[in-house]
């Protein structure tokens, strides 16, 4: 069931990005990141002539069970209220989309309200959020593997070559940190943030409710039951969407913390994803440095953003745009007649 993937790696076409790149007007490797993010793309789609084509952010909205022991600054009817927001065009991600030429599908994987017949709404509604996982495990096994399934599908629906993923839960941040910790063994403590705004007294109590956690289902390790056990209806929907999205050759925009979380789980059963994936931003929610360097990935943005939404990947498409547009467009030394370096 789940996709197996390839690295992306091959001599031949990396030769001839690393051509096409080099012999563009200007010195050697001064646009930097954006040439990496040009090899990159090219290896993915396996061409010199890379594109992006309607980029795609997915929003994958789902409710929370740990939200009991009091670890948002927020409560949980936010989620529903944020879908709502999603809806109507007024949360940040509708704005930063529509500005960066973003296609926008907002998932219900698991929220704890009914929203009846929505247009616009994607509804694949697993259950009504997840359990609490600081008593019983988040879901059960085909519970997960239902919403994998879900996500699988709804990427291989998608029309574009790049897509985005964004997600809201209130609580979602503990569910990633208590992921984090299981798989890249890092301390409860350096995985823990405050999430939407936690005090630092609040950030401790999230803290030992993880820690208890973690205790109670102490035998876990397998990634999809590390999943099932701690994460979330639109964490695991994404973690499918994202294999999906590998296997079909996309690129994969990566948010914040919570999105990385998914991630993590999705390269533990394909590492190879990992060639597939650009990092948008590094996201202000401490842990998610950690949870980036743990995933040996440079991101693109360091806006201090702490959102979620899918906001930093679509604030990263123009970056995308703009390396496919200087492989495209920009003339080379011999085309345009400038001299090449000496020696
Ligand atoms: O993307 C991030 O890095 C990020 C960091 C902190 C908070 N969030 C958002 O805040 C919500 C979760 O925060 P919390 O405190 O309820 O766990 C959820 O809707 C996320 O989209 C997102
Ligand atoms: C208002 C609000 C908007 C959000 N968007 C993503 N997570 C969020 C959390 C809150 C609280």
């Amino acid at each position: 069931m789940i996709p197996q993937l390839s690295p992306t790696a091959n001599p031949a076409i990396a030769a001839r990005l690393d051509d096409a790149i080099n012999n563009k007007t200007k010195p050697l490797g001064s646009l930097g990141a954006l040439e990496a993010l040009a090899r990159q793309i090219g290896l993915i789609q396996n061409t010199t002539a890379i594109s992006v084509v309607r980029p795609t952010i997915l929003v994958f909205a789902a409710d929370h069970g740990i939200v009991a022991e009091g670890v948002s600054a927020y409560p949980q009817e936010v989620t529903w209220q944020m879908v709502e927001n999603f809806l109507a065009g007024g949360a940040a991600i509708n704005v930063f989309a529509a500005q960066t030429g973003c296609a926008l599908q907002i998932v219900d994987a698991g929220v704890n309200h009914d929203f009846g017949a929505r247009a616009g709404l994607v509804d694949r509604k697993i259950a009504a959020g997840t359990a609490n996982f600081a008593r019983q495990p988040a879901m059960s096994k085909s519970t997960c593997a239902a919403a994998l399934a879900a996500g699988m599908d709804l990427a291989a629906a998608v029309e574009g070559n790049v897509i985005g993923f964004g997600e809201m839960g209130i609580g979602n941040t503990t569910a990633a940190a208590a992921l984090m910790h299981k798989l890249c063994a890092i301390p409860v403590a350096q995985c823990v943030g405050a999430g939407t705004g936690l005090s630092a007294a609040g950030i401790a109590h999230k803290q030992q409710v993880i820690e208890q956690a973690v205790a109670l289902h102490a035998g876990v390790a397998a990634p999809l039951e590390v999943l099932a056990t701690f994460g979330g209806l639109e964490i695991a929907m994404m973690v499918g969407a994202m294999l999906q999205a590998a296997a079909q050759r996309r690129v994969l925009l990566i948010d914040g913390f919570i999105v990385t979380s998914a991630l993590l789980v999705a390269a533990r059963l394909q590492p190879a994803i990992l060639d597939y994936c650009v990092f948008s931003h590094s996201s202000a929610e401490s842990g998610h440095q950690r949870m980036l360097a743990a995933l040996g990935a440079t991101p693109l943005l360091h806006l201090g953003l702490r959102l979620g939404e899918g906001t930093g990947c679509a604030l990263a498409v123009p970056l995308l745009q703009a390396a496919v547009n200087f492989v495209a467009h920009m003339a080379t030394f011999d085309s345009a007649k400038v001299s090449e370096k000496d020696g």
